[in-house]
């Protein structure tokens, strides 16, 4: 297995509360009906990279949803179980959903920057959030564009229209994007599935640097990615959680048939 960055992993059920970033509890997803999530539970470690993976239509982008409450913007979604972040069950009624979603930055398939320039690309979360002093929104600029790794690519042109940055630049500024409002959880699905190898090589360097800051999860259906980046990978199968261990683990002894048989490719 490549492996690109040293990993400090425990055994998943040594992770303790205060090592949790996410902790799913007895999750289950209707959409329009169907049964998409099936009593899901799993312990997402802080400040680390945990991987989502399994066959398509598994549940993979309805769970990433769920830690920001994203389906509920599906009227024919229910749900029950508890997702906590932070001591809060964020399913919890007195929850703030729009809140809760500046908390978590996430980062979608396809770059989809605002049709405005780059700096107010950036700080557009801030300004929605009320923040008006200039000071502030420069700084937190520059600082989001520098951590996406961005910031000598674009500092001359700050002002011209981010729809002229190419893929990789998009998705590092969507990346800057989540991460001027400083968020604790990074949620990324398939960020790197529409770039080019180099550019998909820097973007996951700049994941594994962000997991100091972030607790990440991310959405993928490259085998050779998620052995690359996670320190944890998730198997998922017609909506159940199958497996979950550490990544060395889960790569090269999978305790069940069915993650051996996903990542050896004999089917998915
Ligand atoms: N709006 C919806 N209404 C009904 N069913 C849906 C809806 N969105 C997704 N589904 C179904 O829920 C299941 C899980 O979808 P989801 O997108 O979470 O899977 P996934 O593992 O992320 O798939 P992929 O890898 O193809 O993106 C699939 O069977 C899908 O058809």
């Amino acid at each position: 297995m490549f492996k690109l960055f040293e990993r400090e992993t425990l055994a998943v059920d040594e992770i303790s509360q205060a090592q949790t970033g996410i902790d799913v509890r007895h999750l289950n997803v209707w959409l329009n009906r169907k049964v998409v999530l099936n009593d899901i539970s799993i312990r997402i470690p802080k400040n680390r990279i945990t991987a989502l993976i399994g066959q398509s239509g598994c549940g993979k982008t309805t769970l990433l949803n769920s830690f920001n409450r994203m389906n509920d913007l599906n009227r024919y979604h229910k749900c029950d179980g508890e997702v906590w972040i932070n001591e809060r069950n964020i399913y919890d009624r007195k929850e703030r959903v729009a809140t809760l979603r500046t908390q978590i930055g996430m980062v979608f398939q396809r770059p989809n920057p605002f049709p405005m320039s780059i700096y107010e690309n950036v700080c557009f979360g801030l300004k929605i959030k009320g923040e008006k002093n200039r000071r502030v929104l420069d700084d937190a600029v520059e600082r989001s564009l520098k951590q996406a790794a961005l910031w000598s690519d674009v500092r001359d042109r700050l002002f011209d229209s981010a729809l002229l940055l190419s893929g990789g630049q998009q998705q590092r500024l969507m990346i800057a994007r989540a991460l001027a409002l400083s968020p604790e959880i990074l949620l990324l699905d398939e960020p790197t599935s529409a770039l080019d190898p180099l550019t998909t090589l820097h973007i996951e360097e700049l994941i594994n640097e962000l997991k100091k800051q972030c607790t990440i999860v991310i959405v993928t259906h490259n085998m050779q990615q998620a052995a690359r980046v996670s320190d944890y990978a998730a198997f998922m199968h017609h909506g159940e959680l199958i497996e979950f261990s550490d990544s060395d683990s889960l790569f090269t002894m999978p305790e069940k048939q069915q993650t051996e048989d996903y990542i050896t490719g004999r089917y998915g």
